[in-house]
């Protein structure tokens, strides 16, 4: 069944690939600060998440969030990551409780866990002999000050559910490229993530019941240290691209 999704950070790469993948599927309302550069589904919101009241606004009638928007940099300075990130995601958590939207899913970010690759690990375990798995179970170990804002996303996703019921879920995206993975980067093929699943792990995050779920968003690549397995439970995501068929 189509829903009423608010896409925010829609004028970006992750949102022109669900965009590109589920336009007819879903009526859209879509948010970004940028004001859309092509044709677009439905409705247009040029606003900054952290507009209070535009936001409340851009809820009206809303069944499921998904929530883009922010500084995508890894390099992201703190005051960006702050104000982007952190205080525009609450913004979003709040104003969407307050509409008794059903659904947010959270673009968090595989530098939620770039810690973990660690010099000792590494490069080994982003190539495919390697079994060294990260399953969303693990704490998390931010890799710079963006992924601390991702963590913040997170956490603040963990409270709005908790205390008000809400269903949320985090998808750790990896490296979303169009056409092929990333050339000449092991790191980024292991976590290379398609257009085309992109866009159906998206519409699995409208469409499945969950309560709170943090799960990894990459293809099915034969060389991945982030498991798929908790998105395949949860949200029934069944990917079809795996960056090995691309060399
Ligand atoms: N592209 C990727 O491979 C990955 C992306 N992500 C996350 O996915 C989300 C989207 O990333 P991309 O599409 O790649 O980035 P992008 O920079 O292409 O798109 C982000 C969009 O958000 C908008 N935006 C930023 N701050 C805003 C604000 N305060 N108010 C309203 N709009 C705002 C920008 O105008 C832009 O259109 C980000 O949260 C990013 O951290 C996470 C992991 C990997
Ligand atoms: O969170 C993000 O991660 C991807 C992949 O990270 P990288 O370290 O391989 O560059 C990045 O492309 C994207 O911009 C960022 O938002």
């Amino acid at each position: 069944m189509a829903q009423s999704v608010l896409l925010t950070g829609a004028a970006g790469r992750v949102g022109e690939a669900i965009l590109e993948g589920l336009a007819d599927d879903h009526e859209w309302r879509l948010l970004d600060r940028d004001p859309p550069t092509e044709d677009y589904p439905g409705e247009f919101v040029v606003a900054d998440i952290t507009e209070e009241e535009t936001v409340r606004e851009a809820m009206d009638g809303i069944d499921v969030v998904l929530h883009l928007a922010g500084d995508p940099r890894k390099t992201a300075p703190w005051d960006s990551v702050l104000t982007n990130n952190i205080d525009g995601t609450q913004t979003v958590f709040e104003a969407a409780v307050d509409a008794g939207v059903e659904k947010v899913a959270f673009a968090s970010s595989n530098h939620a866990v770039g810690h973990y690759e660690t010099e000792e690990r590494t490069p080994d375990m982003y190539r495919a002999d390697d079994d060294y798995l990260l399953d969303g179970t693990e704490l998390p170990r931010p890799g710079n000050l963006y992924g601390v804002s991702k963590v913040a996303g997170e956490s603040l996703g963990r409270y709005y559910h908790d205390e008000y019921g809400i269903s949320v879920v985090n998808v750790r995206i990896g490296n979303l490229t169009r056409g092929h993975p990333p050339i000449d980067y092991e790191r980024g093929q292991a976590m290379w993530l398609s257009y085309r699943d992109c866009a159906h792990l998206f519409d699995r995050c409208i469409r499945a019941d969950y309560e709170y779920e943090i799960v990894y968003g990459i293809s099915d690549n034969d060389r991945k240290y982030y498991s798929i397995q908790r998105a395949k439970e949860a949200l029934g995501y069944e990917p079809r691209d795996n960056s090995a068929e691309h060399d």
